[in-house]
């Protein structure tokens, strides 16, 4: 069966009898089983990848959500629903999304969870190369809503980079310019950096990613996304060039609402997936969340890897980059020669 939209034919995903999205377990980058999940990768515009993180470091990571929470709002509220109302929450990020932190976070257990062997085997199997960079990024928290309607995030669609842009550009001049640019002094550079997949001329592959920390079922809220978009966004781009009067060429995030595209909000379905496991899709795809209306917090962290190759990554850039990096782990107390691994010297873009 195919759930229909006027000119576009989203899959149908396959799901377990518990509801859970199929996913694949990785032995490593070039297992048969990592060809599967690129060739499903491929079709549907994402994948799951079970057993990234382990029970231990979801607990781990959980808590550390809940340390960040507090920091922000100045007081324990972790055991205490009462408290996680609408007035205390306003200072703990991007609050209508779900997000915790306005910029990158850069915890010990966020940075450390980043050099995790089975998250690199996850992205190098859809990026097809081991030599990647990780991104530095930030969590999402959903505060059950069943019983408060008022916590509930917003249901949302969006595109974390243009896609006018991507249709219209004759190479990667706009990325290469902006990604220059960067000096790593400010925190939300980071965030910059993700939102500039280049052109469809070019035709880079960007994977974003994220991994759910607690079980996430449909009622839990947290990620959806259209199946099989990422093929459709140049047409879908075209066909919707009168939006370019709201959005421009250059804002490199694109959140657009029901009325505007109910097609694509009847396609989206959400990808339930177990503690642990990494959901990645392609750029290109639309996507979002979903509110809560369970009981259950949704819990999650937010990546995006990239080859380490990619032409916009110059020396100069590639030095600022790593000397932030560096200023960021001596503050938590992370030695760079006994905390990170060697894997996670390269994933971090530290001098080996
Ligand atoms: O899972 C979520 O909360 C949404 C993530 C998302 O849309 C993003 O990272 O761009």
């Amino acid at each position: 069966m195919m759930a229909s939209t006027t000119k576009f034919q989203s899959p149908v995903i396959p799901r377990d009898s518990d509801g859970f999205v199929k996913s694949f377990t990785l032995s490593s980058y070039n297992c048969p089983e990592a060809t599967e999940a690129r060739t499903f990768f491929e079709k549907y515009g994402f994948v799951v990848i079970a057993n990234v993180y382990t029970p231990e470091q979801c607990n781990d990571t959980i808590s550390d959500i809940w340390n960040v929470i507090e920091s922000f709002v100045r007081q324990p509220v972790r055991n205490d629903e009462q408290l996680w109302t609408p007035e205390i929450w306003s200072r703990t990020g991007i609050v209508h999304e779900g997000i915790i932190g306005g910029a990158s976070l850069w915890t010990r257990q966020i940075l450390l969870n980043r050099q995790t062997p089975a998250l690199h085997t996850a992205f190098a199997s859809v990026l097809g190369t081991e030599n990647l960079l990780v991104n530095q990024d930030r969590y999402g928290m959903f505060r059950p809503a069943k019983k408060h309607p008022e916590r509930s995030t917003t249901t949302n669609l969006h595109l974390d980079m243009n896609p006018w842009l991507y249709i219209d550009d004759d190479d990667n001049s706009h990325q290469l310019e902006i990604l220059s640019k960067l000096r790593y002094k400010s925190d939300i550079d980071w965030i910059t950096e993700n939102n500039e997949p280049g052109c469809a001329k070019v035709g880079e592959l960007h994977v974003q990613g994220l991994v759910n920390l607690a079980d996430n079922l449909e009622e839990d809220g947290g990620f959806w996304l259209v199946p099989g978009f990422h093929k459709y966004l140049p047409q879908w781009a075209a066909d919707h060039r009168e939006m370019l009067n709201i959005y421009g060429h250059y804002n490199q995030f694109i959140m657009i609402g029901r009325k505007y595209i109910p097609e694509l909000y009847d396609a989206a379905c959400h990808i339930s997936s177990r503690a642990g496991s990494a959901i990645l899709w392609d750029q290109r795809t639309m996507h979002g969340s979903r509110a809560n209306c369970s009981a259950r917090p949704r819990y999650a962290q937010f990546f995006k890897m990239f080859p380490v190759d990619h032409p916009a990554m110059t020396p100069e850039r590639a030095e600022k980059r790593s000397k932030a990096i560096m200023v960021k782990l001596q503050a938590v107390n992370i030695d760079p020669e006994t905390d990170i691994t060697p894997l996670g010297r390269k994933l971090f873009g530290l001098a080996t």
